[in-house]
């Protein structure tokens, strides 16, 4: 049965005048420790979300508790370690996440009723923690922002499914927004090239070509009906056309396959080991599918896929850095959230 919580703290803030406007950034969810445990909470969480894996039948309840959640957890954490921020002994995905929410939070400072907070749909801070300090602060209209360009049920959808189980057992609930993907917008396209401008420009050799990778997804899912890779293309060409490059010289792949079916074709890893083959020397690969830095990229990218590319007789590997909290990332963030809050401030 569904509970209905106190509203105590939202009628107080009415009660007092402090009508305001909460943005709630979401990313995706990262461990809250790099070792087995951590990870293991994290993946029984991720992995039981249907809009990850559709099917949640008996079959895959006894392959992820019997098999998967008994080993991946070890070889996951020794991932983590590699990329673990040691300062704040966090995952990378948090601290950025957080820095990306603190410099929005700065950028709309001037509008003080507007309150900005962060949050992971797995782990923590946890969404409903997140809706519940933004209520707190007498916020009655919320715009949650999924940082993901590319819309996909895994991603964007659970987002919205886990805020909305929130409202679910309010009684005065915050009016809702959400964010839209943002695949093609001229701010995130813009800075996506400048980025990667001038991160060429750092490097001591030319790549003779780039490789945008994205995270990868079942197949089946795009054949349902998911818009996911349809964005990714709209992206990488919109890419292609800024930066003048052709499909030969920016190419389009997805990587992090998970499981033996058929995922989002080409494979990125499999394009390492067949452009180092075919006598590929120099290479930059870049992320634009990925708002903030994480595993996926400074782990399975700049450090998995540049092996696989050397290997094979790749000589340089470049990963390029995702938008993170760099000036033109948050140029794409606050162009968002402005452009999605008219009318409300
Ligand atoms: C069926 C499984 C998965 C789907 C579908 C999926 C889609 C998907 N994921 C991202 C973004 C991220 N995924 C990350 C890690 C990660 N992804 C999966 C599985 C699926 N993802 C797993 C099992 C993991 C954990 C690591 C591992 O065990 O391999 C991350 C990184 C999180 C971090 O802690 O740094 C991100 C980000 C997108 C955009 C997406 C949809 C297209
Ligand atoms: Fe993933
Ligand atoms: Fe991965």
């Amino acid at each position: 049965m569904t509970t209905i919580a106190p509203i105590a703290t939202v009628t107080s803030a009415v009660l007092a005048g402090l009508s305001r406007v909460g943005v709630l950034l979401v990313n995706l969810g990262t461990p809250d420790t790099a070792d087995a445990p951590g990870v293991r909470i994290y993946l029984k969480e991720f992995l039981s979300d249907p809009r990850v894996i559709e099917d949640q039948g008996l079959i895959w309840k006894l392959v992820l508790n019997g098999i998967i959640l008994r080993s991946r957890p070890r070889t996951k954490a020794l991932d983590y370690l590699k990329i673990w921020n040691t300062e704040r002994n966090e995952s990378p995905l948090k601290t950025i996440t957080r820095s990306q929410s603190d410099k929005l939070a700065a950028a709309l400072s001037d509008r003080s009723h507007v309150v900005v907070d962060w949050a992971m749909r797995y782990g923590n801070p946890s969404i409903q923690s997140g809706i519940e300090a933004l209520i707190a602060k007498g916020c009655e209209r919320i715009l949650a922002v999924p940082l993901y360009p590319q819309y996909s049920a895994p991603t964007s959808a659970t987002v919205c499914d886990e805020v909305f189980r929130v409202l679910s057992r309010l009684r005065a609930q915050p009016t809702l927004r959400v964010t839209p993907p943002y695949y093609e917008d001229e701010a995130y396209i813009e800075a996506l090239a400048t980025s990667i401008e001038a991160h060429l420009t750092t490097l001591p050799f030319k790549p003779e070509l780039i490789v945008a990778s994205f995270h990868g997804m079942p197949k089946s899912y795009v054949d349902k009906g998911d818009p996911y890779q349809g964005q990714c293309v709209a992206t990488t060409e919109a890419l292609r056309r800024r930066l003048g490059m052709d499909a030969a010289k920016l190419l389009l792949t997805f990587q992090s396959r998970f499981g033996n079916a058929e995922w989002l074709q080409p494979y990125t890893d499999m394009t390492m080991e067949r452009l180092a083959k075919e006598g590929v020397r120099r290479i930059a690969v870049v992320t634009p599918g990925f708002s903030a830095d994480c595993l996926e990229t400074l782990e399975e990218i700049a450090q998995e896929n540049a092996e696989i590319f050397k290997h094979n007789g790749g000589e340089q590997f470049s990963a390029i850095p995702c938008l993170n909290d760099s000036e033109p990332g948050m140029d794409v963030i606050r162009t968002l959230v402005l452009r999605e809050l008219q009318g409300w401030i």
